[in-house]
């Protein structure tokens, strides 16, 4: 008959600390001498021979002990050392050694002097610790280790564990093939591969489970955890060649994540973001409602990029979707290159260049002309724009502006109030409107028939904005002496072959999509948007959330927290506190923040709680989503 009895058997190294004792012991003994990092190498090997069952354990045991010359005294030092090193999902979850320290052992091959220490603070005594012992000589230096311990023999786990005879089902959790045998063996009836440290191919193609982190372990056998759904089953996915420091950034924090260096089609959207919850994207993939229904686990998107206008933002919030986006990190990469473009057209510098590429010489000053005391005309004084206006000021032009909205003038910048004012004074004009659906074909043949004769343009803002074939003619004619675009009315979703009618045409810089483009700008923007992102999914933090209530929470401990996202229809908060209520839930804090559409609850209650509340609260009318945390 089945026996609800389960048995859990901890390996120590590289399980329930992150690291190798061994090598730990190494780094101490061997501080001093200098061929430490030689010794450490080979000690490292010999472990891992040892660990995927490469060579027996006995000579794997023998080989270290001597190439360590250690001493007792060294002892101590390990031991603070390894408290410092344990596993971060052991250390989170202490709960759980508290609950189940019946039903908890340490079976390894390292020793009962350093493990026993270490374990007793997680609640397992000595006797429920089945490890190797050390041989001193007279000097108290490590010449041994006692040879009748099981442990001591290759495959030792199994008859270790054959002679501890437990009732019931005995689940192993390690990092090795050595904590894979007993499953083998049949001594153990499941072996979960314990990757938070370490991944042993060998190992966790075996598995039963391969568990990254405890919680995961935890969240399959239904134990009680830290954290209510491990980390390692959010799934991100990163499209259009993100810079892979967020890539590490959500990876190092526990998520699953997927990096593609292009962008999807709607079709192909659609088909992967079903079991995705956290996406990430820049200024191409177009987040339509189709994409959005289909999503049904997505949690959050992260726009790696100042635009947000590709994501349908409403239809994300009606869906408790939240969206971030980086709006400053590349704003100064944008005023970099309009600068080099406005001195480059008025230079005339690229057509110069063109025709020595071509074989020819062509020396003159004619339309070559300095920037000092032109006049910049900025359309959209915002972030990039009012960042131009300094830069192009210092630089001696005479900066003009026109925005919709009231904008602070900065240094000595004029505001026009019309954009035809602007047009017809400006030698140059730079478009940084923002990407608005309304600024589509913003700038067309009126505009320029407006702009001075011989004037420059720059669009860095959206390829929508300016109607290129009315571009095309203003060049053509000369109206228009010269031009740098950046962004298309169609982009494609992949580096490849490009065209546009604006090819060939003369003094026009052409550059694919790169205003934001630079190294600075891609890895702040991997450092900003990540941390959004985390701090909504593991803190429920919705600041700087473009199409959210915004909520700033203070950290959580021993508590649950609630998150319940809900229509902001009259009532309903009274309804999500009477289930509360009904359920005698002991709420330590709530923070509700509000828009016209939505409403965004946080709760916060005791560890304890009765479970029902949860789908109560699920099932209330106009609930969009609901999560728990920790
Ligand atoms: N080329 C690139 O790689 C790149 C990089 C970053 C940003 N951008 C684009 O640059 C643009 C500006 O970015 P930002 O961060 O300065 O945005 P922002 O929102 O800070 O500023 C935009 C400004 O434009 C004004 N505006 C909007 N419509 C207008 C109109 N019709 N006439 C006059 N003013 C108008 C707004 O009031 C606002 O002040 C955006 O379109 C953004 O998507 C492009
Ligand atoms: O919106 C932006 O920040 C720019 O258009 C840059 O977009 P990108 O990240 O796709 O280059």
């Amino acid at each position: 008959m089945e026996t609800a009895q389960k048995n859990y058997i901890f390996d120590f190294d590289s399980t329930l600390t992150s690291v190798e004792a061994l090598d730990v012991l190494a780094e101490i003994t061997l501080a001093n001498n200098p061929k430490k990092e030689e010794i450490i190498n080979e000690i490292q090997e010999i472990t891992n021979l040892g660990v995927d069952g490469e060579i027996s354990f006995t000579e794997s045991l023998e080989k270290r002990i001597k190439l360590l010359n250690a001493h007792q005294s060294n002892l101590e030092e390990l031991i603070e050392k390894l408290r410092q090193q344990l596993s971060s999902s052991i250390e989170s979850n202490k709960e759980f050694f508290e609950k189940f320290s019946d039903d908890i052992y340490v079976v390894s091959c390292g020793f009962k002097e350093f493990i026993d220490p270490i374990v007793k603070d997680y609640n397992i005594p000595s006797n429920r610790v089945y490890a190797n012992t050390f041989l001193f000589d007279e000097d108290g230096y490590i010449i041994g280790f006692d040879e009748e311990n099981p442990l001591s023999q290759h495959n030792g786990k199994i008859q270790c564990l054959k002679d501890m005879n437990l009732d019931g089902e005995i689940q192993v959790i390690g990092d090795g093939y050595s904590d894979y045998v007993t499953r083998k063996a049949g001594v153990a009836d499941k072996f979960f591969a314990f990757t938070e440290n370490v991944e042993r191919e060998k190992a966790v193609k075996k598995a039963d489970h391969v568990t990254p982190n405890l919680d995961e372990f935890l969240f399959v056998n239904d134990l009680p955890r830290n954290i209510s759904y491990p980390k390692n089953r959010i799934k991100i996915l990163l499209l259009e060649n993100i810079h892979s420091d967020a890539f590490d950034r959500l990876a190092d924090d526990g998520f699953s994540v997927e990096i593609l260096s292009h962008s999807l089609s709607e079709d192909d959207l659609i088909e992967k973001i079903k079991d995705i919850h956290v996406l990430g994207i820049r200024s191409k993939t177009q987040v339509t409602p189709k994409v959005i229904k289909a999503a049904k686990k997505l949690l959050t998107i992260g726009a790696f990029c100042i635009g947000t206008k590709q994501i349908d933002l409403e239809t994300c919030k009606e869906h408790g979707i939240v969206v971030f986006n980086a709006p400053y990190s590349n704003t100064r990469s944008v005023v970099e290159l309009a600068i080099g473009e406005i001195i480059m057209l008025m230079r005339s510098v690229f057509p110069r260049s063109t025709e020595i590429h071509n074989g020819q010489w062509q020396k003159t000053a004619k339309g070559s002309r300095e920037v000092r005391g032109k006049k910049l005309g900025i359309v959209g004084y915002g972030n990039i724009g009012k960042q131009l206006s300094v830069l192009a000021e210092a630089m001696g032009m005479n900066v003009y502006y026109y925005d919709i909205e009231d904008r602070l003038a900065l240094g000595n910048a004029q505001k026009c109030s019309s954009l035809e004012e602007l047009l017809s004074i400006s030698d140059v004009v730079s478009l940084h409107v923002d990407d608005n659906a309304a600024n589509r074909n913003f700038f067309g043949k009126a505009q320029f028939d407006q702009m001075k004769d011989g004037a420059l343009l720059i669009n860095l803002a959206r390829g929508f904005v300016v109607d290129i074939d009315a571009l095309k003619v203003a060049l053509e004619s000369k109206k228009v002496a010269g031009a740098a675009i950046d962004v298309y009315p169609q982009e494609p979703r992949a580096n490849g072959a490009f065209e546009t009618p604006l090819q060939g045409l003369n003094n026009v810089i052409l550059t694919p999509h790169v205003g934001g483009s630079t190294e600075e700008a891609q890895r702040d923007i991997a450092d900003f948007v990540p941390n959004k992102i985390m701090a909504y999914v593991n803190s429920g933090n919705t600041v700087d959330a473009v199409n959210f209530p915004n909520i700033r929470l203070p950290r959580q401990t021993n508590a649950h927290r609630f998150l319940h996202i809900h229509k902001n229809v009259p009532g309903i908060m009274a309804k999500v506190n009477k289930v509360l209520a009904k359920y005698e839930l002991n709420v330590t804090g709530q923070y509700l923040s509000t828009d016209s559409k939505v409403g965004y609850v946080i709760v916060d209650v005791d560890k304890e709680y009765n479970k029902k509340v949860t789908s109560a609260l699920k099932k209330i009318e106009n609930t969009i989503k609901f999560r728990i945390l920790y």
